[in-house]
C-alpha cells in the first residue's frame, strides 16, 4: 500500500517534469536521464542510465528511472530488463551527493524516500533484472546491481564496485547491509562495509558480489544470453520462488520506512556529517583538477 502510493507520488513529479517522449512506438522510449529500448515481442528491455556525468541517483533521476520501470511492469509482455549505463566507463556513481549536502530536512526525506522506492521496487520486481556492469559502480550504484538476479561486470581493473559509504563518513543504512550481506555472507561483508572497500571487477567475482566477469566488449552480449536462460524458466515459479527468497527482507524496510526516512534526515543534517560531505567533495574537485 505504502508503496503504491509512494509509487503515484513520483508518477504525478513525472508528469509535471513533463520530459517522457515516446519514440518509434511501444519499441523505443526516452526521457532524459534513462532511455529504454524495447522489445516488446522478445520480452526484453534494456534501460540505459544516462544522467551525466557520472549517472548520480539525483531525484529527478529516480524519478524518471522509477515512472519507466513501473511503465515495463504495467506493460505484462515485458518479461526481463536488462540495466547498464549509456555512459560506458561509469555504471553510476550511487546517490547524488549534492541531494544530501546543504540542502533542508523536507529535501532529505523526499530524497531518501526516492531512494528506498527504487530499491523496494527493483528489489521487489516480478521482472527478471540483468545488470551488465560496464564501468565503475560505488555505494548507490553497487545497491542497484545488487538488486538484480544475476551481475555481469566488464572485466576491466580500473572499474570498482561495492558499498564504500564509511570512506565518505556516512554509513551505508540497514537495507544496504542486508542486501549485501545476503549476497556476500556476514564476514565479507563486516570487513568491506567498514572499512568501505571497492572490488576491482576479479575480486568482486571472488566475493560474489558479481555473478560473471567478461571481456568489456561481450557484456552486452553476454548479459542477452543470461537473460534467454533465465526467460526459459516459467514465470509464475521463478517469482513465487523470488518473492519467498526476498520478501521478508524488502518488508522489514517497508515496516520502518517512515523511521528509516527519519533516521537518515537526522543522521545527514549533523554538522559533522556536512562538513565529511564538503571534504569528500573538495576532495573530488581536487582529484579533477
Ligand atoms: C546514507 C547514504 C548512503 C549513500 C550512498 C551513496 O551512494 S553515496 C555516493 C558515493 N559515491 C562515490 O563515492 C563516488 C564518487 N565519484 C567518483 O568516485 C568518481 O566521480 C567516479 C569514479 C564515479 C567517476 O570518475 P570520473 O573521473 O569519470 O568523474 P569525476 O570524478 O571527475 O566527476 C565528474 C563530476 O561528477 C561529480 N560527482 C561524482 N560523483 C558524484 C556523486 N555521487 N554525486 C554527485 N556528484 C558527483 C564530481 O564532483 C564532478 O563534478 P564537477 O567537478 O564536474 O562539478
Amino acid at each position: 500500500m505504502a508503496l503504491a502510493a509512494a509509487g503515484r507520488v513520483l508518477l504525478q513529479a513525472g508528469s509535471r517534469l513533463g520530459r517522457r517522449e515516446v519514440v518509434d512506438g511501444a519499441r523505443r522510449f526516452a526521457n532524459k536521464r534513462v532511455e529504454v529500448e524495447a522489445d516488446e515481442a522478445a520480452g526484453i528491455a534494456v534501460m540505459k542510465l544516462k544522467n551525466p556525468p557520472v549517472n548520480s541517483l539525483s531525484l529527478e533521476f529516480l524519478t524518471e528511472f522509477l515512472i519507466s520501470l513501473e511503465k515495463l511492469e504495467n506493460n505484462k509482455n515485458f518479461r526481463g530488463v536488462i540495466l547498464t549505463s549509456e555512459r560506458p566507463g561509469v555504471f553510476s556513481a550511487g546517490l547524488d551527493l549534492m541531494e544530501m549536502y546543504g540542502r533542508n530536512p523536507a529535501h532529505y526525506a523526499e530524497y531518501w524516500r526516492a531512494v528506498q522506492e527504487l530499491w523496494l521496487r527493483l528489489y521487489l520486481s516480478n521482472m527478471i533484472l540483468v545488470c551488465a556492469i560496464n564501468g565503475t559502480s560505488p555505494a548507490g550504484g553497487c545497491l542497484m546491481a545488487l538488486t538484480c538476479d544475476h551481475r555481469i561486470m566488464a572485466d576491466n581493473p580500473k572499474y570498482t564496485i561495492g558499498l564504500n559509504e564509511s570512506q565518505l563518513g556516512i554509513v551505508a543504512p540497514f537495507w544496504f547491509k542486508d542486501n549485501f550481506v545476503n549476497t556476500v555472507g556476514y564476514r565479507t561483508a563486516e570487513h568491506a562495509l567498514q572499512l568501505g572497500l571497492l572490488f576491482p571487477p576479479a575480486e568482486a567475482l571472488k566475493l560474489g558480489i558479481v555473478d560473471e566477469v567478461v571481456p568489456e566488449d561481450q557484456v552486452h552480449s553476454k548479459a542477452q544470453s543470461v537473460m534467454a536462460q533465465w526467460m526459459a524458466i516459467p514465470d509464475h515459479s521463478r517469482q513465487l520462488t523470488k518473492n519467498m527468497m526476498r520478501k521478508a527482507m524488502a518488508d522489514n524496510l517497508i515496516k520502518q520506512r517512515e523511521a528509516d526516512i527519519q533516521n537518515f534526515v537526522s543522521f545527514i543534517s549533523r554538522d559533522s556529517i556536512q562538513k565529511s560531505l564538503h571534504t569528500y567533495l573538495e576532495k573530488l574537485k581536487q582529484k579533477k583538477g
